[in-house]
């Protein structure tokens, strides 16, 4: 597998080795050997996925406390995955990374413990996977806008289809600092 790096570290582009044949194709989605070996010893708790229609946008969202990294990933069409440093004392605190991940690159992107994350659905449909280091904690569960100035994220879709809740996430500038994620 291949990892590369993005404009945050800690935030990772992976792409797996993919073992093709007369039958179609073979990929580790996850190996916790070759994730340790390349520095990121991950241990995942929960699973889940979600399918959503073209020009969909789920995000951002993180959870503080018990916040979660999350390793995600496409298995139908393509989307435009985004994580951003919302961890207060952080070094890049407000910036963002961005990948395409589509059924096609097969590419994983890795989303530490205190980032936001959101994407936007590029094709018809999109499947989206992901398996995450802590529980789902509704308690915990918690959002940002989507299109924050501040954050000036370079979504390719103008008008996206919300959830009601993601519409009326708060801007990071009017969340409380001690309701954020801490850094390291
Ligand atoms: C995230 C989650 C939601 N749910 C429930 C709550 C709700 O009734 C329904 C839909 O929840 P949401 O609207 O929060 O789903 P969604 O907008 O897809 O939330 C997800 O968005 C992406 C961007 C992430 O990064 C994920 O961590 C997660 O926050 O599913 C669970 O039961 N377990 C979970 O882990």
């Amino acid at each position: 597998m291949k990892i590369i790096k993005t404009e945050l570290p800690g935030c990772v582009v992976i792409e797996p080795a993919v073992h093709g044949d007369a039958r179609g194709f073979f990929y580790e989605s996850f190996n916790q050997q070759r994730f340790a070996d390349a520095g990121y010893a991950l241990e995942f708790v929960q699973s889940n996925v979600s399918r959503s229609a073209r020009g969909v946008l789920r995000g951002l969202h993180y959870q503080w406390p018990n916040p979660q990294g999350k390793l995600v990933s496409v298995l139908e069409g393509e989307v435009y995955d985004v994580a951003v440093d919302i961890r207060v004392g952080s070094p890049t605190f407000g910036r963002w990374a961005a990948a395409i991940l589509s059924a096609q690159n097969k590419r994983h992107f890795w989303v530490p413990e205190g980032f936001a994350h959101g994407f936007a659905v590029l094709s018809e449909y999109a499947t989206f996977v992901y398996q995450c280091t802590a529980l789902y904690d509704r308690a915990s569960d918690a959002g940002l806008r989507w299109n924050d100035a501040a954050l000036a994220i370079g979504w390719p879709i103008a008008e996206p289809s919300l959830s009601d809740k993601d519409t009326k996430a708060p801007f990071l500038a009017d969340v409380p600092r001690d309701k954020l994620p801490t850094y390291p």
